[in-house]
């Protein structure tokens, strides 16, 4: 499980080992596994051409120690510095191994620019001069390693409200921060290396589940399992306007772990899902766990769906049907599953405040509706109503195609109905959905019945792989 913690967190952590060490032990440590990481990406070090953008703080104390690392190794390194303030011991130490300090211009010969601008410290946005530096790299395609954070983020929501540093790769200390696991400022990471400093960590603000915790939680079914004791999963989905919603629900229902699926809609739509899933049951009966939603379009049945909602089972509730959401029910065991769109209207904000404020708008929905909110997009946030958020962080942009959601929205259902609680089912499920795109779309274009056809043999590889 990744695990990302706040600044506050992380400074206070810090403050507990410092004590405890000589000073400069842990900026020593932090500048050793960056001058590691940056070697490996480097491809080498002896002749590599380095340079260091440095700001005020210990962000660029970190950069200065890990090129005075590399010119030990024979690398040509130049400290960009970007303030009257910068590192003194650190830029006294890059000297004395025979680096540089020089300007912008280096950024025309560089293998690397290195990130020291701001870290942990830092409010976004970037002043004129490290903006103008940073432009210099991307014109002359300079990859950028980020240390710590991409600088210009917002540390601790993941917002990039202003300029900030898009990154080839980013060298973290200690844990993930936020800003790590959530979009937008999550794509300007690129993949994040984390060195361990010693840190002693509370629980983190928000997690990742990875491949492992996936095989912890998923409900494999034991020899003595039968159809029922499986779970069985209700589906009220489809109407004669959308009919393929229902279908392509049930899709990624029988793909997840559940024993049985009763579909529940009109007898047009039944006959569809039952032509394309023989295996389903039509009609109510008793169910374990319920997915609503997907293409009611017109037919959709409010005081139906509220008093599934308030029965003891628990829903995933999806599209149309989230227009049954109110502050006032009480709603233990939903997990609601909408798009920024949707979660837009619920919450009277608009689409673009929701994309950029994701962690912030989940959050707030889980605690208004008291309900565990799974807000779709390029990185999927998972929000309960005590506080825990968990991100996916293994999405793709072949998941944004039409039926996408309803897949999910059956595959959590069926989740639900084998056992889990809504945050794991919305977490699991979501990675499950992302590895399944992954995979179809090794063969091109992906299509919602493809992400469904996939999802088994991409559960499979994730459940026998022992890494
Ligand atoms: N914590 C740990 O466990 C460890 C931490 N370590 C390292 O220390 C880093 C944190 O260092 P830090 O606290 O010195 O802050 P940092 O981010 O370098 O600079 C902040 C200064 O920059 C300024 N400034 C602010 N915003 C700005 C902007 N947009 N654009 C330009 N300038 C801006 C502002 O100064 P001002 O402008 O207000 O004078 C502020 O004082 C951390 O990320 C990690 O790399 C490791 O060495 C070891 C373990
Ligand atoms: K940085």
């Amino acid at each position: 499980m990744r695990r990302a913690h706040t600044v506050e967190q992380v400074r206070s952590a810090e403050a507990d080992l410092m004590a405890r060490l000589p000073e400069g032990t842990l900026m020593q440590r932090a500048a050793g596994g960056l001058a590691v990481a940056l070697g490996n990406f480097m491809g080498g070090v002896y002749g590599r051409r380095v340079v260091l953008l440095v700001g005020s703080g210990d962000n660029g104390g970190d950069a200065l120690y890990a090129g005075e690392k590399l010119a030990r190794r024979g690398a040509q390194v130049t400290a960009v510095l970007l303030s009257d303030k910068a590192h003194p011991a650190g830029v006294e130490a890059l000297r004395l191994a025979g680096g540089r300090i020089g300007d912008a211009d280096e950024l025309a010969h560089a293998d690397v620019a290195v990130d020291g601008i701001v870290g942990i410290g830092g409010r976004p946005g970037l002043k004129p001069e490290a903006l103008a530096a940073v432009r210099r790299a991307e014109q002359h395609g300079v990859p950028i390693v980020a240390v710590d954070v991409p600088s210009g983020v917002d540390v601790d929501t993941g917002e990039t409200p202003a300029e900030h540093v898009r990154a080839a790769l980013t060298v973290t200390f200690g844990t993930h921060k936020v800003c790590h696991l959530i979009d937008p400022a999550a794509s300007a990471c690129g993949p994040v290396h984390l060195v361990d400093i010693g840190l002693d960590l509370p629980d983190p603000a928000a997690t990742a589940l990875q491949g492992p915790d996936i095989r912890a939680l998923y409900p494999v079914p034991r020899g003595e399992s039968d159809k029922y004791s499986r779970g069985v999963l209700g589906l009220l989905a489809g109407s004669a306007q959308y009919p393929g919603a229902a279908v392509i629900a049930t899709s990624g229902a029988l793909a997840g772990p559940v024993g049985m699926v009763r579909y529940v809609g009109p007898d047009a739509v039944a006959a569809e899902v039952r032509a394309e899933h023989p295996e389903i049951v039509a009609g109510e009966g008793r169910v374990q766990a319920w997915a609503i939603g997907s293409g009611l379009g017109d037919e959709l049945d409010l005081p139906r769906i509220r008093a599934l909602l308030d029965a003891e089972e628990p829903v995933v509730l999806d599209a149309d049907g989230l227009k049954a959401l109110d502050e006032s029910g009480d709603h233990d065991g939903i997990l609601a599953t909408p798009h920024a769109g949707e979660l837009g209207r619920l919450l009277g904000v608009e689409r673009s405040a929701i994309e950029a404020e994701r962690l912030k708008y989940a959050r707030v929905a889980a605690e208004r509706f008291d309900v565990t909110f799974l807000l779709k997009g390029s990185t999927t946030v998972v929000a309960a109503p005590d506080g825990q958020v968990r991100v996916n962080t293994n999405g793709t942009p072949w998941l944004a195609t039409a039926g996408s959601g309803d897949v999910l929205a059956g595959l959590c259902g069926a989740l639900l109905a084998a056992g889990l609680n809504p945050l794991d089912a919305g977490s699991v499920g979501a990675y499950l959905h992302a590895a399944a795109a992954r995979l179809a779309s090794a063969y091109g274009p992906v299509t919602a019945m493809r992400i469904a056809g996939a999802l088994p043999e991409a559960t499979r590889r994730i459940l026998d792989r022992r890494d």
